[in-house]
């Protein structure tokens, strides 16, 4: 296979940060010997590299357009190299210079999807290789993965248990899913043979990645091949029992991609419903988010199936208009930092553990002493890793193309609105469906992420990995001067996307984190405790700092079409950070309509977040034994993108770079903030529990203080196979620990609506849960009123409980002034609430949040809390749901937010 030449894919790297159309081409396929037999005709016919038209205008009466054109059309004579060269190659190709690429296959069954999906993506994985080859000082780890949606439900086909699913019995072609089993089974057999210079390259499921490094850079992005079904035969065969419900899913699927491409043709100022079918929350990043689309639509030219024809080429118009807004991404620590905070919390609550399992006396004075001494060195506000991102904001790069990286991302918020009938979503309904295979490739590696309790117990590795990773930033940082030559790699996975990065070998330095600890005897005093808890909370202001000065020197963005030459300038600024669903939460895409929408195992599956480091032979030893957590990343990107989309509905599309930056600022100070209170109130907490508690241990005190250490948060590395479901069994734990705790509705309903199922995510809820667990814990002691009043503190279930009342008193007020007439009615009457019932607000103010097993419930109380409550401005919202921020707070503002689950939760 001839493979690309020369500079080209380096030119081709030279695109992104811009607006720019869905790529759609048309393929004719011939007749296929049915056809012929059939003495069908072919009545379609390119005119020109653009064109396509209707012969057979006589036999038709209706206004069908008799010509149709888009960017390039393929006549049934055009071989699918043809296909690749003009139609997707460019697209699927921008993936090495950091940008997302989807292409995607489209047209009714039989019609050639799979047979050019095929080609291309064999054309594209050569020329990908093609490309590792010329640049050899790289190092590139590919994997590819296949799955299907069916029935709304996600399906790793080459996962071991995977069961082929029977579904629709075709005498003529054998089971559709099997085929296509088999057939995405030979291609990527076939690709990984391409691939075989990358040691321990496997076939994972649901992977969809691809990312590669440069000297100088770090470059995340990912292709995606996908292969949609026709559905038409299923709509026929599927007529009664299960077969209908798989229908209705099929249709629902379609329906919805129509419904969507339609929509994001109109323009974005409209809701688009990504999120009402599992087919099109996985395409939509693909769909007008942040990838380079390319669309085949195939059609048959058998006048037999002129109108399924048309229906794929309706489809094909629409898909024209969608615009998409691909951009390199940039290399973003953000992700690091959260690590490392996140190991910084881990060694704090370890301290915390420490003290709890200690006498108030003696070793914990002698810890604290040490542990002051500890951070003193550390000398937080100038670790260097946290001044990674400005110096990608504001250092040239040695080569722009490759400045790339990854994002940070969430699904977003987005509420299903109900779909009103338009007669053009129709033209899908035999068009596809929701069946769906994709063929990935995307880098690998091993995850030495230790984890929590890693933390602790590994010490040493882990803090050489995090001397590794500062290193690293220093190199990147000092990249403009001179390019050091990496001998080690460090991967991270975003949330599914993943960065390689080169790191220097070498001693550490910082050696006195782990010095151990100064053994002196000296009284635990509350100043002692004050003096390293005021120590902690400069550190935390210093990280504050640092990640204000991230936000801080943001050039203008760039414009759409900039020039090349401009590139590295615009990438430098295009902090493509988290677009998370705070920020369609926030903005114009929330909408507090009730709704009964798709719960939220219907979240699409998302990639975990990851931390690879460590030396390429130390990688390429452990890929044969690393177990990677595929399906959790299978969706990640998308879900990434879907974070992207779901911005570029609102008014920050024109103003991308900053706004996007400031969002995830925004979030990584909440987090930032959430730490340091949470650190201190566990802080607070265990000195309290020490304090009171010395003599009174019982079995179940020191259950609350083992829990601590023993209740690790989980780290990504250690997430179920299927993120998605272990998403979904999190968060029923934690909306039974809101109940169980007593914890404000809001922030339960911040919290819902937030933490929609990005990995991200996981890092989050795992600190709630920690903090749940904890407080429930604490509530459970026996003893734990007398500990409260000793402690002087606020914080005590019966204190939670009327608190919580005092918000449901606030919540009902809120009724008459948030929801008209018939919105209250409406909603009593879907409560069950008679509308000639007494104190019908009351009884809905009690019920909201209260069935912690009903989804359903939940969504809808989370609903209606957030309407209630109303959204304040998304950064003041974010900081007040974590409470704090290091910048003075006005005290006369309303908030209903984490403020007041801080003093019911903790
Ligand atoms: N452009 C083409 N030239 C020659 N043969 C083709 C072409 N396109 C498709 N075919 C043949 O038509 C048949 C059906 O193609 P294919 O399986 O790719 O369709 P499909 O759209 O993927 O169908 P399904 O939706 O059922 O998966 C295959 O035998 C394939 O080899």
């Amino acid at each position: 296979m001839e493979s690309i030449v020369g500079d080209e894919l380096d030119k081709m790297s030279e695109v992104g940060g811009q607006d720019e159309r869905i790529l759609v081409s048309v393929r004719l396929r011939p007749l296929n010997t049915k056809e012929i037999s059939k003495n069908d005709v072919s009545d379609w016919e390119c005119i020109n590299d653009n064109t396509l038209i209707y012969r057979n205008t006589l036999s038709e009466r209706s206004m069908n357009p008799h010509g149709y054109t888009f960017d390039r059309v393929f006549g049934s004579d055009s071989p699918t190299k043809t296909v690749y060269d003009e139609a997707a190659k460019e697209v699927a190709l921008s993936v090495v210079s950091g940008i997302n690429a989807s292409i995607f296959a489209y047209g009714q069954t039989s019609s050639g999807k799979t047979f050019t999906m095929s080609g291309i993506t064999e054309y594209t994985v050569e020329d990908i290789y093609d490309y590792v080859q010329r640049h050899v000082e790289r190092t590139f780890v590919l994997k590819f993965s296949a799955m299907e949606i069916y029935n709304e439900a996600v399906r790793d086909l080459l996962s071991t248990d995977h069961t082929p699913l029977r579904l629709l019995d075709d005498p003529e072609r054998g089971t559709v899913v099997d085929r296509l089993t088999e057939e995405t089974l030979t291609d990527l057999n076939h690709l990984k043979e391409l691939l075989s210079f990358c040691e321990g390259n496997t076939i994972e499921s649901s992977a969809r990645e691809f990312m590669g490094k440069d000297n100088s850079s770090t470059l995340a992005a990912s292709v995606d091949f996908v292969d949609l079904a026709g559905s038409e035969r299923a709509s026929q065969a599927l007529s009664a029992g299960t077969r209908l419900k798989e229908g209705s899913h099929i249709n629902r699927s379609l329906l919805t991609l129509g419904t969507v491409v339609r929509k994001l043709s109109k323009g974005r100022n409209v809701h688009v419903p990504y999120r009402d079918s599992k087919l099109t929350r996985i395409l939509q990043s693909s769909l007008g988010g942040n990838a380079r689309t390319a669309i085949i639509c195939t059609i048959s030219p058998a006048r037999s199936h002129t109108e399924q024809s048309r229906n794929t080429l309706l489809f094909a118009s629409c898909a024209k208009e969608v615009a998409t807004n691909a951009h390199v991404n940039v290399v973003m620590s953000d992700k690091a930092l959260v690590k490392h905070l996140q190991r910084e919390l881990a060694r704090l609550e370890s301290e915390l553990k420490g003290l709890g399992s200690s006498s108030p006396t003696g070793d914990s004075a002698a810890l604290l002493r040490e542990k002051d001494l500890q951070i003193e060195k550390v000398e937080f506000n100038k670790h260097p890793k946290l001044l990674a991102p400005i110096a990608l904001a504001v250092e040239p790069v040695s080569d722009p193309h490759l400045d790339v990286g990854f994002e940070s991302t969430s699904i977003p918020h987005s509420y299903n609105e109900p779909r009103t009938e338009n007669p053009e979503d129709h033209f899908l309904i035999d068009g596809s469906s929701p069946r769906f295979s994709t063929i990935s490739p995307r880098f690998v590696g091993p995850d030495p992420y230790k984890g929590w309790e890693g933390i602790k117990q590994g010490g040493e590795d882990d803090f050489e990995e995090l001397c590794k990773d500062v290193r690293c930033i220093e190199l990147e940082d000092s990249s403009t001067n001179s390019i050091a030559e990496p001998d080690a790699i460090t991967r991270e996975e975003d949330e599914g996307m993943f960065s390689l990065r080169f790191i220097e070998d070498g001693p550490t330095t910082d050696q006195t984190l782990l010095s151990a600890p100064r053994k002196e005897d000296e009284k635990l005093t509350k100043r002692q405790v004050k003096f390293t808890y005021d120590n902690m909370e400069q550190k935390f202001q210093d990280e504050q700092k640092t990640i204000n000065c991230v936000n801080s020197p943001l050039p203008d963005p760039p414009s759409r079409w900039q020039e090349p030459e401009d590139l590295s300038m615009s990438r430098k600024t295009m902090l493509a950070k988290s677009r998370s669903c705070r920020a369609s939460l926030m903005n114009g895409s929330f909408s507090p309509s009730p709704r009964k929408a798709e719960k939220n195992h219907n979240t699409p599956p998302s990639g975990s977040e990851k931390d690879f480091s460590g030396k390429l032979r130390d990688i390429q030893r452990k890929f044969a034994t690393s177990n990677y957590d595929s399906n959790t990343s299978l969706l990640s990107r998308q879900s990434s993108r879907t974070s992207e989309r779901s911005d570029l509905t609102d008014d920050s599309r024109t103003h991308p770079v900053r706004t996007s930056s400031q969002e995830d600022d925004t979030s990584i100070q909440s987090f930032v903030a959430g730490l340091k209170k949470r650190t201190k109130i566990q802080y607070e907490n265990k000195l309290v529990d020490n304090q009171a508690q010395a003599g009174l241990k019982t079995d179940g005190s020191e259950k609350t203080v083992k829990g601590l250490g023993s209740d690790p948060v989980r780290v990504p590395h250690e997430m179920p196979s299927s993120w998605p479901l272990e998403f979904e069994r999190q968060q029923m734990e934690l909306i039974e620990l809101w109940q169980i705790c007593h914890v404000s509705l809001v922030h339960r309903t911040y919290f819902f609506l937030l933490f929609k199922g990005d990995p991200s995510d996981s890092v989050y809820m795992q600190v709630e849960r920690r903090r749940l667990s904890f407080l429930k814990d604490l509530y459970s002691q026996r003893n734990f009123d007398k500990i409260a009043v000793k402690g002087s503190r606020d914080l005590t279930p019966a204190s939670s409980m009327r608190a919580l009342r005092r918000e449901r008193e606030m919540l009902c007020k809120q009724m008459n002034k948030k929801l008209s007439v018939e919105e209250r009615e409406r909603i009593f009457l879907r409560w069950s609430i008679g509308l000639k019932s007494k104190q019908r607000r009351v009884q809905l103010a009690r019920l909201l949040w209260t069935d912690t097993k009903d989804m359903d419930h939940v969504i809808e109380s989370a609903d209606i809390v957030a309407k209630l409550v109303g959204l304040p401005e998304p950064s003041l919202a974010l900081k007040e749901m974590f409470t704090l921020s290091f910048t003075p707070q006005k005290k006369s503002r309303r908030s209903y937010s984490w403020r007041g689950s801080s003093a019911t939760a903790i």
